[in-house]
């Protein structure tokens, strides 16, 4: 553990970001939970949460997955309860899931089930937002992880403080203060026994990569990376309005329902508005979201056309007619034609 240099205490530190981040965009009277895994991060977030609502006018809960998983899981889905209840939350829900391996892979399953189950209690409750433990080291993992996979797009930007229902006040703030603010409070957080699991590839970058990074560029590496996650996503959020601006210049519907481009239109916007273009017809007028590949795919047929035939991607078909590209379901009556 690096010692960084604090002006205030981490207990205040967390109770400040919870507030901050709460400002502005929830209401007096509404219902905030927060997910509670029972770590340093969630843990020490409930604790603030529990501090700060009271005061803001907002009621505070918490809501538990029990993945099932491993053995004891239910006992320490019960203790995160317990824990929850002693700082005043309420309701405190537990909600035990079975995880089902979509074929993504146990891990990214599990979220994605979380996930799930905490919109869906949200919604039974009535809660307005869910506040999540990410911190900010968790924010550099995240940077760097996409960097790894080398999608750029939208891997490399972080998550946002808010998004949607879902508030992540702690992407400011270190995980070892979120160890320190449970450690000043008498909390006694949950190890995770996947946290050393150097199976996965986020826990190598924890152990041993951030590590290396730290010591020889700096121990302000993770600011670093969390600062320019926040730059691309500014700068991405920009072109996507842009984007979507152009888009209502040069897209229109045909009688069988099929979405088309006018391509001379598209082929004079630079490539990060083209595809922007091409991601959002597929996004909004077919709910499929193209992958990178697909993207630039989908974009060559405007600006690269030798005469080759539909593309057909999961869940949508794309094909250049003279000067326009059409964009219909998979499986379009047109197809059998
Ligand atoms: N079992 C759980 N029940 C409720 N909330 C959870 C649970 N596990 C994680 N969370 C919430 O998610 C936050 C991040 O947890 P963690 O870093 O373990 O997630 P992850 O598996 O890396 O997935 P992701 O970062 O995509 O959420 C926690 O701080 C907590 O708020």
């Amino acid at each position: 553990m690096t010692d960084r240099p604090r002006l205030t205490p981490p207990v205040a530190d967390i109770r400040r970001a919870v507030r901050n981040s709460l400002r502005g965009v929830a209401v007096e009277g509404d219902l905030v939970l927060v997910a509670l895994s029972g770590g340093p991060d969630s843990l020490s977030l409930a604790a603030g949460l529990a501090f700060e609502a009271p005061r803001a006018g907002l009621r505070a809960g918490a809501i538990i997955v029990d993945h099932q998983l491993q053995p004891g899981s239910a006992e320490q889905a019960d203790r995160a309860a317990e824990q929850a209840r002693e700082l005043g939350l309420d309701p405190v829900l537990v909600e035990r899931i079975d995880v089902v391996d979509d074929g993504a892979g146990p891990e990214a399953s599990a979220r994605a089930a979380r996930y799930g189950a905490i919109d869906r209690v949200r919604e039974e409750v009535g809660a307005s937002w869910v506040v999540l433990g990410h911190t900010l080291d968790d924010q550099a993992e995240t940077v760097l992880l996409g960097l790894a996979r080398g999608s750029g797009g939208k891997s490399l930007h972080g998550m946002a403080v808010v998004n949607g229902p879902l508030v992540r006040p702690l992407l400011g703030i270190h995980r070892e203060a979120t160890q320190q603010a449970c450690a000043d409070q008498g909390l006694e957080p949950w190890h995770d026994p996947m946290n050393d699991d150097e199976s996965y590839r986020r826990v190598r970058i924890r152990k041993n990569v951030m590590p290396v990074l730290e010591s020889e560029l700096g121990p302000g590496i993770a600011e670093a990376l969390a600062r320019t996650a926040t730059t691309l996503r500014e700068d991405s959020e920009t072109l996507d309005s842009l984007a979507l601006e152009w888009a209502r210049e040069i897209v229109d519907t045909d009688e069988d329902g099929r979405v088309t481009l006018d391509v001379g239109g598209l082929v004079t916007q630079p490539a990060a508005l083209r595809q922007r273009i091409c991601r959002a017809v597929a996004e909004q007028g077919f709910g499929v979201s193209l992958t990178r590949a697909h993207t630039m795919a989908v974009a060559a047929l405007a600006t690269e056309w030798r005469g080759q035939g539909p593309i057909d991607l999961p869940g949508i078909r794309v094909e250049r007619n003279a000067g326009r590209l059409l964009f219909g379901y998979a499986g379009h009556p047109d197809d059998e034609r």
